[in-house]
Order: structure tokens, then C-alpha cells, then sequence
């Protein structure tokens, strides 16, 4: 079953489209990755699957039914969310912070001692929220977007602005969810973040996306048509693939002069960079 599927959805703000043709569908179990640069439309497109925005045509499904459906209670019990927008009551400790999702969903005690677990912040429960770290506030606000074990979780650019180390324990925190089956779909200005944790990404540049798939598929897509040859004296070429190159190689090699031969592959970020002429910041 696809948890999402986006069909020729627009998005129009005024006279100014934000998303102008987006179609895409993300499998049960999948992390998917919405890249894409600043003003790109990502917000805006998790706004229409969690039904804070209704799109100005095409249709968005979720858990196979109309995204519009995701602001009931049934269906929120099904998603998490962890975006700009998550706050936190900053006069509250972790604990009580968490009481109050525990409370909304309605679920056990025992709930806040497993999320603490997860997010590793059981030694920091009675802490107020105003003197946790930015590291440390981020992992209680996962905590708040999954204390439900959700089957689908949003995340919208997760680690900005965290240090490598804190990002590591999220996206460690994020692959556990993920081998129990929770379906991530994020947003992210990352390009290793998101070779590291997606299965398939999608670079969305002027409200379409240009490219999706699998990293190393996108990176063999792109492969540059040319070449590398390192010689066993330290000498090294980079020359076009063509017959020419072939029967030099098979010179090269009928001599024994051939240390290595390496095949060029762009990095994602070469990769959005050629495809939309933005860096991605
Ligand atoms: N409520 C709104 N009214 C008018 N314009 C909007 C509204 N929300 C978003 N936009 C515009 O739509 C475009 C896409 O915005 P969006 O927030 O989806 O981008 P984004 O890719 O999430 O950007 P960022 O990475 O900075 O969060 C932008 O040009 C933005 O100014």
C-alpha cells in the first residue's frame, strides 16, 4: 500500500505558484527525502498531507485517503509531526511536556519512560525545557512526534541547525522507527543527510520536481561521461568514453602501466546544483 500519493497537485498563493505540478507516491516502510532549496515549496506540500492547507488542484492521499481526512482525531492518532511550528511549553519540564501528548492521545504512563528511552533524555525528564540545550530540545520534540508510534512520521528539516553529533542520535533514533516500521517522510537542505537515511529522495526546484529516486541510482544517472585512468607512475587522466579511450586503455594495460581505472560519480549536492542552478543553503 502507498502511505502517500501525490497526483498533479498544485498550490497556488496569490498570483505565484509554490507547488505547479508535483506528482509522487512513497510505499509503506519507505524514508523518502524532499529536498529542495529555500522557498522551494516543501512546507507547503506537507501542509496539503496533514490538511493545514487544501491544494488548488490534483490530489493528495494519505493512509489512502484524502489528505483532507488527516485532521481527525482517528487519523491524527496515525502521523507525527515534527516541523518549525512544534513548540514546546518552555516553563514545563521534558516530563510534563510529554504528559501533555500522553494525554491527547490517550495512552499508557509507561509511554513517556519508552520515548525517553528512545530519544535518550531519561536523566533530563525533570529539566525545564528553557535549559535544555537546542540539541536536547530537538530530541523532545521527536519525542512529542512519535510518543504515539506513529505509522508515518513528517519531518521537516529535523537536524537544521544541530551540531554532527546531535544529528547522529536523531537519525539513529530515526532508522530505529524505521526498522519498526514507521514510514518518515523529510524534508531537508542536506544532501548527506540524505544519502545517509532516505531510500529514495526527490529534488523539488519552482514547485516541481525535477528528479526522484534512489541516491545511487540519481548518482549513476548523472555519472559523468568521462573516464579516470591512474597510472602505476602516480601520472592520472580523466578522458571521455569513447573507442578512443578504449583502445588507449588497452595499451596502456598490454604494457602493465595501469594502477587503477575509476569512474566519475557526481555527489547529490552536484547533482541539485545541476539541476537547478541553486546551491542549496
Ligand atoms: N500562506 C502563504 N501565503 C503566501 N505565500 C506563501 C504562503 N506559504 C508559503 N508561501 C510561499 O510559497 C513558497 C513556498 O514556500 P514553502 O514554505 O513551502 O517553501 P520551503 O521549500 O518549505 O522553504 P524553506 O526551506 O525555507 O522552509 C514561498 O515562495 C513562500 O513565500
Amino acid at each position: 500500500m502507498n502511505m502517500i500519493q501525490v497526483e498533479h497537485i498544485r498550490k497556488r498563493f496569490g498570483d505565484k505558484d509554490a507547488l505547479s505540478e508535483v506528482s509522487f507516491s512513497i510505499p509503506r516502510g519507505e524514508i523518502f527525502g524532499f529536498l529542495g532549496p529555500s522557498g522551494s515549496g516543501k512546507t507547503t506540500l506537507i501542509k496539503i498531507l496533514t490538511a493545514q492547507l487544501t491544494p488548488t488542484s490534483g490530489k493528495a492521499k494519505v493512509f489512502d485517503q484524502s489528505a483532507s481526512m488527516m485532521y481527525q482525531s482517528a487519523q491524527k492518532m496515525r502521523f507525527g509531526m515534527l516541523s518549525d511550528n512544534s513548540g514546546l511549553y518552555e516553563r514545563l519540564t521534558v516530563e510534563e511536556n510529554l504528559e501533555l501528548y500522553r494525554q491527547l492521545y490517550d495512552l499508557s504512563p509507561s509511554s513517556i519512560d519508552k520515548v525517553l528511552q528512545f530519544v535518550n533524555l531519561v536523566g533530563e525528564r525533570k529539566k525545564k525545557v528553557h535549559l535544555l540545550s537546542k540539541g536536547m530540545r530537538q530530541r523532545v520534540l521527536l519525542a512529542c512526534a512519535v510518543i504515539h508510534e506513529p505509522e508515518l512520521l513528517f519531518l521537516d528539516e529535523p537536524t537544521s541547525a544541530l551540531d554532527p553529533v546531535n544529528s547522529l542520535h536523531i537519525y539513529k533514533g530515526l532508522r530505529y522507527l524505521n526498522e519498526k516500521g514507521t514510514t518518515i517522510f523529510l524534508t531537508t537542505h542536506d544532501m548527506a543527510e540524505a544519502e545517509l537515511l532516505c531510500d529514495r529522495i526527490a529534488i523539488l526546484y519552482e514547485g516541481k520536481i525535477q528528479t526522484i529516486g534512489r541516491p545511487k541510482e540519481l548518482k549513476k544517472q548523472h555519472r559523468e561521461n568521462v573516464i579516470a585512468v591512474v597510472l602505476l607512475n602516480g601520472e592520472s587522466y580523466e578522458l571521455p568514453m569513447n573507442a578512443e579511450t578504449a583502445n588507449l586503455i588497452a595499451d596502456w594495460m598490454k604494457q602493465g602501466l595501469i594502477d587503477r581505472l575509476e569512474t566519475k560519480e557526481p555527489s547529490l549536492g552536484e547533482i541539485f546544483i545541476k539541476l537547478t542552478g541553486s546551491e542549496l543553503l
